[in-house]
């Protein structure tokens, strides 16, 4: 992994509010992320999440900072840069393969038809679609029209996946199947991404590194915890990991409580050297032991949110 292929630079997101005064959503934020890592964000609702991910997609400015991507400042958005929202936003009058042959064309507008299908299918293959490529969206359960939108990011050849609450609508069975393929497809690709969560433990079993937010307005970006689950973790024996409660107990920990008082009893905190939380490494401070709470195994999967 390369150094910082993601790095937003002290960006500040401000709006007019009433009485001719400024809400600031969050400034000075720092953040950065190596080529092929899979983050995920945490926080609060309103701390400016959807805002940070619309900024890296360039569907939004920030008021002040820069974001680069691949040693090049942003502006605007690019099919280097994919994105996959919490509802679809498919084309309702194109099947499932002209949805994503309609994104394959407008990257490569030299390809000939064949060679567009070609391409399409294989993305509609791996999100396990074979089937249903002459289905319309209206024809599609919600999972399906996920898996749709996941092949329709992923057949750009994307620099950057951006996920916003990608799963948050669909069922716990659908969601576990789908986190499955979107880690399967990241490793296998090498695919860098962000995504925004509330389920915490959706955060642990994909991410690499979990980004913690403070509530808003004036949200900073209190630590980055560093995943110590390996990487080819497994979804169904990763609460034996013995890192694993200390890690969600800290996620949790932050979410309850200190995502409120970070400020006040953070005064020293450096938006530009955040904290890299490393959970069962020697000389670091946590919020919790690493002591197992078995009860925690029965609530499985996704039970805790912020
Ligand atoms: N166009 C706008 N004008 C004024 N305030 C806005 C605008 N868009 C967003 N905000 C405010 O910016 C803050 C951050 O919004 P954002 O959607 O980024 O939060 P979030 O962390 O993604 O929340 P959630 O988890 O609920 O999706 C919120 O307080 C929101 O009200």
């Amino acid at each position: 992994m390369s150094d910082k292929f993601i790095s937003i630079e002290a960006i500040a997101k401000r709006y007019p509010g009433a009485d001719g005064a400024t809400t600031t959503v969050f400034e000075n934020l720092w953040l950065s992320m190596a080529r092929g890592e899979f983050a995920c964000v945490i926080g609060h609702s309103g701390c400016g999440k959807t805002t940070v991910l619309n900024i890296l997609a360039g569907l939004d400015v920030p008021s002040e900072g820069a974001v680069i991507v691949d040693g090049q400042a942003i502006s605007g958005t690019s099919l280097d840069r994919a994105v996959i929202f919490q509802s679809h936003a498919l084309l309702p009058w194109r099947t499932v393969l002209g949805n994503v042959a309609y994104a394959v064309s407008s990257k490569w507008r030299s390809w000939d038809r064949a060679k567009v299908k070609a391409h399409a299918q294989t993305f509609i293959d791996l999100v396990g679609l074979t089937g249903s490529e002459h289905k319309r969206p209206s024809e599609l359960s919600g999972g399906m029209k996920q898996r749709v939108g996941i092949a329709r990011a992923l057949s750009i050849t994307p620099k950057m996946m951006l996920m916003d609450e990608p799963f948050s609508a669909l069922d716990a069975l659908t969601r576990g199947t789908l986190q499955d393929e979107v880690r399967r497809i990241c490793l296998e690709t090498g695919q860098t991404a962000f995504m925004i969560t509330h389920d915490v433990d959706e955060a642990i079993y994909l991410a690499d590194k979990i980004f913690l937010m403070t509530n808003g307005p004036g949200a900073v970006l209190a630590e980055v915890v560093e995943n110590p689950l390996p990487r080819d973790r497994g979804r169904t024996d990763l609460h034996r990991h013995p890192l694993y409660y200390a890690l969600r107990n800290h996620i949790i920990d932050f979410l309850v409580t200190r995502s409120k008082t970070f400020a006040a009893e953070t005064p020293g905190h450096d938006p530009r050297n955040v904290p890299l939380v490393q959970i069962g490494k020697p000389g670091l401070t946590i919020a919790s032991d690493a002591k197992p709470e078995p009860s925690r195994e029965t609530s499985w999967p996704g039970q805790a949110r912020a």
